[in-house]
């Protein structure tokens, strides 16, 4: 099952405040127009606050005239709207200032957080192209993009909200207790009381449904994980007759998964009923205390009961959406901190100082006394020695695991070797920038690759400056332009993503003539093993053999053809060549070489 966990995996911070100070250090260059969002939150925050003086005051004064009215029987009624008026304009012009204060603190943070995570986006791009190889044998490619497109959207998502949500609930939280207990501090702290023993049981339901939530997220990943393994090996499930062993399996994982979820649903949902249930004992006490008050004491005021209950109301929600902010916090914080953890990965070494070492290349190869190893304990290549001349073919044999891939990899320096050296005509490639290296090598791969795009494009990739009668010419000497001229379109012919709209065969075909108009003076060939049909396998060789004419070329290889005609044949077992020459003098030494070609060949 696909669950894996891991430093690049983790939903809660490892360490949220240092985390955060990070992420707000990426806001420096914007933080006056932070601190002017918080203004803005700040200000309009006070402002709701007054909203429930200004309801008071209008209640009270109505209530004045009302019982004036009772002593002289005339009602008042200029008095009444002359009051109405008054508040009534003051309450519009608060709520506009309010409205437009927030607009303004929406419209700064909005753009605050665009470009943190634009430039989060840029620096991890570049992060990524200065990453060794040897970073990706650690994690998988799925996780590092991951960081680019979801990491970063999650901290775009919730940063805004977070930010703004934490501003408006301090200040609001803070002022309203403030006059609350100036007012009247034995009602203020039943409030008070019932807000916090609210929180506490919430607290307590909320870390009751994370667990629940955690257990079905497991599930759901198990789901995901089955799901994927059986309909991946759909044919091959059908095949061994596991049908039913794989149903009873997803039942079990499916009655998990409707377990673990009802509860965590069921928890939470009752959280907020419990909530409310203490938010009104608070009411009712301070409208009994009120009540009271106003019966007994004669200058108690009838607004300032509601003015109260108002407040009351009012307090509960942002110290209810400063415990939501901070669980909003925590995944933004774990974002960043996944998304710092690849900023702070070692990079390759600067290699911007070296100059260019060679103008023009013959080809002629050597490497000398080379050791290699991934993991540190275990030498893959050890002692290497080759030499090959200007235009030679090599074809590199061995079986599974001897190490030739690894010695391509070290010839195009993706990975550096321990000790010996790799000379380019007589220059060390590490006295080279990795990217002059690699200059000189055309690839063509097993895996085509192949994106989505014109056949054109296809084939100039990497060579953008080449006009299209040098991509009709290269794809005429790769044998390819006869198979792209009956497509619709030609060249334009548009190729879906990875090729899949054309045959195998002919994946290979367009990438050698990427190869051929790449035109660089040493090849890597790394042979196709899966089988295309004859008449194709038959234009690759053609394709191959125009390639490779005048170029070195170092050849993984697996067709018969290939390793007949090669120049020099370097039979690898363990890291190391045991023996090299033509076909012809390696299977009259009767050795290894000879016992792998008669196995694998089956002459
Ligand atoms: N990225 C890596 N990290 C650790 N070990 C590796 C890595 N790549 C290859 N190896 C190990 O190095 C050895 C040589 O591998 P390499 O891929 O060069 O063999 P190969 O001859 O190309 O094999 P094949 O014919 O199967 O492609 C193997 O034991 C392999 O397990």
């Amino acid at each position: 099952m696909n669950r894996r966990p891991g430093l690049l995996n983790n939903q809660k911070p490892a360490n949220f405040g240092k985390t955060f100070k990070r992420l707000l250090q990426y806001l420096s260059k914007d933080k006056w127009i932070v601190m002017l969002a918080a203004l803005f939150a700040v200000v309009s925050s006070l402002i709701t606050v007054l909203t429930p003086v200004l309801a008071g005051k209008l209640l009270t004064s109505i209530t004045d005239i009302w019982s004036q009215k009772s002593v002289d029987g005339v009602v008042d009624l200029f008095g009444i709207a002359l009051t109405f008026n008054e508040v009534l304009i003051l309450s519009i012009v608060t709520a506009a200032l309010s409205t437009v204060l927030n607009l303004l603190q929406g419209y700064s943070l909005i753009g605050i957080t665009q470009r943190l995570t634009y430039k989060m986006r840029s620096d991890l791009a570049d992060k990524i192209n200065t990453l060794p190889l040897n970073f990706f044998d650690k994690y998988k490619y799925g996780d590092v993009l991951s960081r680019v497109t979801n990491d970063v959207d999650t901290i775009n998502q919730t940063l805004t909200q977070s930010l703004s949500e934490i501003f408006r609930s301090f200040t609001l939280v803070t002022a309203i207790l403030v006059i609350m207990f100036v007012m009247r501090w034995d009602l203020a702290l039943i409030t008070t009381a019932s807000v916090v023993i609210s929180l506490i049981v919430a607290g307590n339901f909320v870390k009751l449904s994370q667990k629940y939530f955690r257990q079905a997220a497991m599930n759901n990943g198990d789901m995901n994980g089955h799901v994927e393994e059986v309909y991946h090996g759909h044919q091959v499930v059908k095949v061994f007759n596991h049908q039913k062993q794989a149903f009873e399996e997803f039942n079990e994982v499916n009655k998990r998964i409707y377990e673990t979820s009802w509860k965590a649903q069921f928890v939470s949902s009752i959280m907020v009923p419990i909530q409310f249930f203490f938010t009104n004992l608070a009411y009712i006490g301070v409208a009994i205390i009120g009540g009271y008050l106003l019966i007994t004491d004669s200058s108690f005021e009838v607004g300032f009961i509601m003015m109260f209950i108002q407040y009351a109301r009012q307090v509960a929600q942002p110290i209810q959406s400063i415990g939501q902010t901070a669980s909003i916090m925590q995944q933004t914080a774990a974002a960043a901190e996944r998304i710092f953890f690849l900023m702070d990965a070692e990079s390759e070494t600067d290699e911007s100082h070296k100059p260019k070492m060679l103008n023009k290349v013959s080809g002629h190869v050597t490497f000398k006394d080379v050791h290699f190893r991934y993991l540190p304990d275990t030498p893959v290549i050890q002692g290497f020695n080759a030499e090959v001349k200007p235009g030679q073919m090599v074809a590199i044999v061995g079986p599974t695991g001897a190490g030739k891939t690894t010695i391509v990899n070290l010839l195009m320096r993706f990975y550096d070797i321990d000790s010996g050296s790799i000379q380019i005509d007589g220059v060390d490639i590490k006295d080279m920038k990795r990217e002059e290296v690699r200059s000189y090598f055309g690839m063509v791969l097993q895996d085509s690759w192949i994106f989505e795009g014109s056949i054109l494009d296809n084939i100039s990739y990497g060579s953008k400056d080449k006009t299209k009668e040098e991509v009709e010419k290269a794809a005429r000497a790769a044998q390819t332009h006869h198979f792209i001229h009956s497509l619709s379109g030609g060249y334009d012919f548009n190729l879906s993503e990875d090729g899949l709209n054309i045959s195998q065969g002919q994946r290979q075909l367009i990438t050698i003539s990427r190869a051929m108009l790449a035109d660089k003076p040493m090849l890597i060939l790394d042979e196709a093993t899966s089988s295309v049909d004859t008449r194709t396998e038959i234009l690759i060789q053609k394709a191959m053999d125009q390639l490779m004419k005048g170029r070195t070329s170092f050849v993984i290889a697996h067709r018969l053809s290939t390793i007949k005609n090669a120049d020099i044949i370097f039979v690898m077992k363990d890291g190391n060549i045991i023996e090299q020459g033509n076909h012809t003098q390696l299977l009259e030494q009767n050795g290894f070489y000879a016992q792998l070609y008669n196995s694998q060949f089956d002459v």
